[in-house]
Formats: C-alpha cells, structure tokens, sequence
C-alpha cells in the first residue's frame, strides 16, 4: 500500500495532500522517524511531539522564501522529511551524513544552523528587521520549546521584540518538558496558562485585542469563533507577553493541524512579535517515550519493541565517576553545593539531586547565570561545583573571568563532554575550552587521564582554596594506568614513564593514547618518556626544561584546537627560552569539527594512536 511520505520529496509537497489525510500523513511520519532513529539514534521524543506542529507549519509558510527558525535545533526531523532529505535519514548523525540539526548547508528550508538553546527569537528578529530593510514581505518564525524559554538569550530577544511593529512570530512549544523537567518561575508561569481557569476570564479582552489587529478585525474574529472549537483556544491572554509587548495567542492544541493554521494566520496579521502559545506532548506516539520522554530525549540504537537500548553500557562512563565522586564528597563536606543548568541527568547529577535537595540547584537553560550563582553562593561560604558540558560553558566565559576569577573565588568547574563528542557534531563538540579557560588567571585547569584521577582530582579541586576547572570527555571512562597514583600537586605533572629519544607530554584523555604510542614506539626500540601533564594552566615548565635536555623530539597531545591548547603553550614556552628540540603539536584542527563516532573523528583528526605514531616515525626519519 503506497504511504503518503512517498509523494513528499520536496518542501511544499506536503500542500498536495487533502486535509483528510494529515492524520494519516503525521501516523507516517512518526513510524519512519521511530524506525530510523533506532537504528542510528538521535533525538527521538522532542521530535515526535512536534509532528502536526511542524506540519502545520508547512502548509501555512512557503519555504524558502519564509523563515522558519528551530531553537536548539534537535527537533528539526520532520521538518526535513518534509524539505526533501526522507532518504538521508539511513544517515542522521553518522560521519559524512545528515546532520541532527538544521544545516544551511544542507537546504535552502534551513534558515540557520542551531544546537545551542534559546537563540531562535533573536536570530529571527535579526532576519525580520533585515526582511524590512529591504522592503520585503515574507513571514518569519521562531520555534523555541519551553525548555529554550528558560534561557537567558530568549528573554533578551522578547524585550527586544517588544518594540517591534511589524510581524514576527513566535511558537513557544509547551510540552511541559525540558530534558528533564523544566524548572523556574517561567515554567510555573506557562502551567498557570496551560491550567488555570482564572485566565478564561480575560478571554474578552483577548478577542477584542484581535479584532482592533490590523487585518484581522471583526469578521476574522466571529469566523475564528465560528471555527470548530477554534476561539476557545485563542482567548487566553497572558499577562507576561502582552506587557512586555508582544501578542500572546493560546494556549492551542498542538496536535490539532486545522487550528494551529488558524492561529499562524491570525497571528501573521499583527504589526508585532506575536506569541502562539502551542501545547504538545513530548514522545507522542511511542508509549516508552510518552512514559519516560527524558531518557527518550536522546537515545542510541534501541529496539523498537521493547525500547530498550541495542547497547548495553559495560563500563562506567566519566559521568557515572563524577556523578558517584560528588557523592562521597559531599558526604564529608556539608558546604559543597551542586548546579546544573538544565541538565541534572546528563551530567550525572540527579542521586545527589535526590540525596541531597536543597544542596542541589538547577537553574535552566541558564549557563551564564549559574556560573555567577555560584560566584553568589561561594561568596556566602559554600563549595560550588558548577557542571556543565564544555560546549555549553562557551555561555559563561565573562561570567567565569568577571564573576568567578577577578573575584579568586573557590568554585569548581566540572566540564563534561570535553574534546570530541561524537554525533551531535560541530555544535556539541568540546573542543574549545582549554583555549578559553587556561589563560585565565586565578583559574586552575585540569584533565584526568583515567577514572580514578577524576575521582582525585574532584576531591583536589573541592579542597583547593580558588577557581577550579576539571575536564573530561564523553564516554567511558578508562580505568588503565591505574598504577600511577602520584599525588596531585599544584601546577605538576606526573612522569609515568622515563626514556630517551621521545618525550611525550599528554593531556586528559589522550594519556591513554600516548601509552599506546610509546609502548609501539618502545617495541621497535625507541625510547620513550610519557608525561601525564594533569594540568593545562598552570603548566609545568620544570618538565619541559628537563624533557629537552635529553629526548630528540618533544610531543604534545590534547583533545583541543591548536589555538590557544595546551600545546601553543608549549610551544611558546620552547620559543621563548629558545630550546633547541624538534616539537609536534598534537591537536584537533582550528576547524568545526562535523559528526561522527567518536573514533572515527579521532581517527580522521590525526588523534588516534596509529596517526601519531606515524607522525612520529615521519619527524625521526626527518632527523636522519
Ligand atoms: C546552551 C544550551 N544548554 C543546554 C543545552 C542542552 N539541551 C538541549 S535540548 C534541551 C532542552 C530543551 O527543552 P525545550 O526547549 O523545552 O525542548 P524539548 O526538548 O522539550 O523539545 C537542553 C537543556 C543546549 N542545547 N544548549
Ligand atoms: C540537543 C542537545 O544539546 C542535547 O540533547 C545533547 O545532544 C545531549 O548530549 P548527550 O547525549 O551527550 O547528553
Ligand atoms: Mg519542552
């Protein structure tokens, strides 16, 4: 039997099916999307939820000419079912293939490229007042979940468009559901609206404020409220958004395609930023992400049936270690605190958010604000221990330096997902935050090489009287080398092995991968010392000083661009005290780095240890 997605091969396609059958179209789409994403995983329960929301969408704009702009981006499937990209699908997230986000560079129906949270109001109010500029006329919209509503950005961006006088609009997709559940004033503020009757009594003025809208008027508005069940939806004002300027239309059911257009055209019609307030359900049609849409947020392969994952995890991941670290930890210190903004699962934080309630703070998608916070919160005498994933530390950097250093204040940072990330690509990848962390003074930067050094170096950093950073990646925490316990010492390294023509120094994760080298190196005779470097910033100079005074070749190796890592510094340093030794810079490239698996990005990268050892082998044959 032929399946309606069969005839949707290009954006727009979806305006040739009759209205009958945009159940039918939705029920397509969700089994396509369950039946791809188990088999290359992705973000699986914000895209259900928004099937007949972006339908709607479509029938009621005219891509590319409008722009439609998706907040954080992770939600965008259907929208690229619908643009044209179905047989892409067999590909989301691998390397080479579709992207997870929307991708400029991918289709002319993606109007910006997003994996950030809270960026999409301004972004479109940039494009609307470009729109005016140029005196055109086509419609842009904003799509932001009320996760992405919690961000600071996206309130920048409402007062902002609070004073706009031409048309923008703004889908706030209500599905009750941040990654985990959403927290805050704004989001009891949109229960309110989702529940309370006491808002149905402004329904009148609501409807007289769109019959006074240009363009709508009288006969729109008894038309609307002749629509099957349509006004009921239209008539509750919030307070919120009509004071601070914007039009607000909701709450609507997000579900219902018919009505959803209805209100994309009344709310078109408004010299304003207008506001639609939708409401869907996170996970819809597939009862485990209904029941459990946080671990459904962003899944691996899984089997359909039964939901459960293809993988099963062997080993403790870096965030199991931390998560289990923070435990112990603040058993015997009853001033440690712990903040996450908005992510209190990934970040392995949610035993001590039950364990320990009011020591535990989740601010929102709010990085920049839970930094400060815990400047506020070290201030008044406690042990903050900030964890956010690198990528998402890119919010905080005045906060870190202004808030937290100048101030020399003892807050922790627990970096996760450090160095390459894998699937989510150049958005997600944590490549960034030794270049923007270790030149900071006052702030003292960290890595470990194994589980059991996290474990240390948590403990170090939480007794360490000033600002700490401690970075780790994503995955599996390695439990080798668990040998070499040297004590941590501030600003020291620690020596694992002692050789002669090769000095290794190592960073972090790529401990692991300089031990595979020079035992390579070691079995063809080379003699190789290995470093484990412990700390990007202060970074210990006496090492270096002793390394080249006998090896022939000096290594550096990190999981971070070449600007501004640790091994610049190095670099620097050999310059500056005019060291005569030949010196390999082992790095990621000063380039976005795309999606992948994690090894096969490694790998392309030059980071992997046959790569290396290979550049290696090219440097001694140079010296021959
Ligand atoms: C700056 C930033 N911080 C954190 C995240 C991680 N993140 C991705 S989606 C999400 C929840 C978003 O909730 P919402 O906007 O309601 O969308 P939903 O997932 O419910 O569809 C979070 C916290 C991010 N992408 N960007
Ligand atoms: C869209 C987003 O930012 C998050 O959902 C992110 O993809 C989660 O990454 P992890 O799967 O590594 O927790
Ligand atoms: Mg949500």
């Amino acid at each position: 039997m032929p399946r309606l997605l069969d005839g949707i091969n290009n954006a727009n396609d979806i305006k040739k099916i009759k209205a009958q059958d945009y159940d039918k179209l939705a029920r397509e789409i969700r089994d396509f999307l369950i039946q791809n994403v188990s088999q290359t995983g992705g973000h699986l329960a914000s895209n259900l939820g928004v099937v007949e929301l972006t339908m709607a969408l479509h029938l009621f704009l005219n891509l590319p000419q409008d722009k439609l702009i998706w907040d954080v981006g992770h939600q965008a499937y259907t929208h690229k079912v619908l643009t044209g990209r179905k047989n892409l699908f067999s590909t989301l997230r691998q390397m080479d293939g579709m992207s997870g986000f929307p991708k400029r560079e991918e289709s002319v129906c993606d109007s910006f490229d997003t994996g950030h949270s809270s960026t999409a109001i301004s972004a479109a109010l940039g494009l609307v007042k470009a729109r005016d500029l140029n005196g055109e006329n086509n419609k842009v919209v904003a799509v932001l979940g009320d996760g992405a509503l919690t961000g600071g950005m996206a309130f920048e961006a409402i007062n902002n468009a609070g004073r706009l006088k031409t048309n923008l609009i703004i889908v706030l997709n209500d599905n009750n559901m941040s990654i985990s559940e959403n927290v805050g004033g704004m989001a009891n503020y949109l229960a309110k609206l989702r529940t309370n009757s006491k808002y149905t009594g402004f329904k009148e003025n609501m409807e007289n404020t769109l019959i006074q809208m240009p363009g709508v008027g009288k006969a729109l508005v008894d038309k609307l409220k002749r629509s099957k069940d349509a006004i009921k939806y239209f008539m509750l004002p919030s307070m919120f958004f009509e004071d601070m300027g914007l039009t607000y239309i909701g709450p609507i059911d997000g579900h219902n395609i018919s009505q959803m257009i209805t209100a994309f055209e009344a709310a078109s019609r408004a010299k304003k930023a207008v506001v639609v307030h939708v409401l869907t359900r996170k996970g819809k049609g597939y009862k485990p992400a209904e029941k459990y849409p946080s671990r459904y947020h962003s899944v691996e392969t899984f089997d359909v049936v039964s939901g459960s994952p293809l993988k099963k995890e062997k080993v403790d991941s870096y965030t199991k270690v931390f998560s289990d670290t923070m435990l112990r930890l603040a058993q015997s210190n009853d001033k440690l605190v712990a903040i996450t903004a908005a992510m209190p699962s990934g970040t392995g934080l949610t035993h001590f958010m039950k364990q320990y309630p009011d020591r535990f703070f989740d601010v929102g998608i709010a990085e920049e604000h839970a930094v400060t916070f815990a400047a506020g919160m070290a201030m008044g005498g406690y042990k903050p221990v900030v964890a956010i994933y690198s990528t998402f530390m890119q919010r905080s950097y005045d906060q870190i330096i202004h808030d937290v250093c100048i101030n020399n204040l003892p807050v922790v940072f627990a970096i996760d997902r450090a160095g390459i990330t894998g699937r989510d690509g150049k958005t997600h990848q944590g490549i960034f935050d030794l270049s923007f962390l270790s030149h900071i003074p006052n702030l003292t930067v960290m890595a470990p090489k194994n589980r059991y050094e996290l474990e240390e170096m948590l403990a170090y950093a939480v007794s360490y009287d000033g600002p700490v950073a401690v970075r780790y990646p994503k995955g599996d925490a390695y439990d080798g080398l668990s040998e070499y316990r040297a004590p941590i010492v501030h600003g020291k390294s620690e020596v694992l092995k002692q050789g002669s023509d090769i000095a290794i120094l190592a960073l972090g994760s790529m401990v692991k991968t300089g031990a595979e080298v020079a035992e390579t190196l070691e079995k063809e005779g080379i003699s190789t010392s290995l470093v484990n470097v412990r700390f990007a910033s202060p970074i210990d100079i006496e090492i270096i000083d002793e390394l080249t005074k006998k090896h022939k070749i000096l290594v550096s190796m990190e999981e971070n661009v070449r600007n501004g890592g640790y091994g610049q510094k190095v670099a620097d340093y050999l310059c500056e005290s005019k060291k005569n030794i030949r010196y390999i810079n082992i790095s990621v490239p000063d380039e976005y780095i795309e999606h992948g698996g994690v090894s096969e990005l490694h790998k392309k990268l030059g980071l992997d240890a046959e790569s290396i050892y290979n550049r290696i082998r090219e440097e001694l044959n140079l010296l021959k």
